[in-house]
């Protein structure tokens, strides 16, 4: 697309943009709409103080997440497009999600879930995102609505780049995230695998449908217990084909879950591919 017009070694600068309105403020910095002048094309750029960086020694972490992201090319996982520093910030130039915040869409939608023809749609879209991911060694981690964006189409955008900014979210009332989408084996700190994100898409399915997590408690220690006890009820709404997915997902041993494979082609998902947004 355009950016690629100006080849890799041209030197990218703030002048090069016209900044736009905030779209989030965040740990290390803020979120921008902004114009690229020559193109006119639309992204969002973060702006990472590097002191704030440095203060809580995540330069590494920084550095790996610019390095996953700029190689990381999916239609559902959102473009590092190209990045550039100046004495004070780090500035990411990011592809812009004109559809905003996936928990937004959630919690406006009527009784805050989605109908399973969109809750099918989204969940492939993850599956295929985050197959992608896997096939070239990178663990998500934290899949989850706060974490998704929505582009312009109404393609889900996979948006975590472990440093994301938290735009004032009055989502969840815990401070330290949410616990609601740990595997057990995440919990109880054993290794883990590229399977903890198979768990994390039964949970996001679950939400999809039923507008919270399958786990949600008052306390910590409520969810992790009912996490580690798989205990969990549908409401009588959610149709058989999604619980029997969500089931081969939610299970403890890692290797007995559900390839992002068998997800696509569950007969359930099948079924709503293709199906205009309607
Ligand atoms: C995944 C990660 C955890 N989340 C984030 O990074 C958040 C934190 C800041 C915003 C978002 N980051 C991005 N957001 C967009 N698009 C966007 C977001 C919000 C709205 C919206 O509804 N408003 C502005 C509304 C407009 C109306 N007013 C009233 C409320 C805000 C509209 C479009 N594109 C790219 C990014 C990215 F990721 F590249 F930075």
């Amino acid at each position: 697309t355009n950016h690629e017009a100006y080849g890799n070694s041209y030197r990218w600068s703030p002048r090069d943009f016209e900044l736009g309105s905030a779209l989030g403020q965040g740990k290390f910095g803020h979120v921008h709409v902004a114009r690229e002048k020559k193109t006119g094309y639309l992204v969002a750029i973060k702006a990472l103080f590097k002191s704030q960086i440095m203060k809580s020694r995540c330069e590494r972490q920084v550095m790996r997440e610019i390095e996953i992201q700029s190689h990381l090319k999916h239609p559902n996982i959102l473009r590092l497009l190209t990045w550039f520093h100046d004495e004070r910030r780090i500035y990411l130039v990011v592809e812009f999600a004109a559809g905003g915040e996936l928990y937004k869409h959630l919690t406006n939608s009527p009784h805050g879930r989605f109908p399973e023809s969109k809750a099918a749609r989204y969940i492939y879209q993850v599956a295929d995102a985050v197959e992608y991911c896997h096939r070239h060694h990178v663990i998500h981690r934290d899949i989850k609505p706060e974490n998704i964006l929505v582009a312009f189409n109404g393609d889900l955008k996979l948006a975590d780049f472990g440093w994301s900014v938290h735009a004032p979210s009055e989502r969840r009332k815990t401070m330290c995230g949410t616990l609601d989408y740990l595997p057990p084996e995440m919990i109880r700190r054993e290794v883990y695998d590229v399977s903890v994100d198979h768990w994390c898409i039964g949970v996001l399915l679950y939400e999809f449908l039923v507008g919270k997590p399958p786990f949600e408690s008052e306390g910590q220690d409520r969810t992790y217990a009912r996490i580690l006890a798989l205990d969990m009820t549908y409401p009588e709404y959610v149709p058989e084909g999604a619980k029997d997915l969500i089931s081969k997902l939610l299970k403890h041993t890692s290797k007995e879950r559900l390839s992002l494979d068998g997800v696509k082609k569950h007969y359930w998902v099948r079924q709503f591919q293709n199906s205009n947004n309607l």
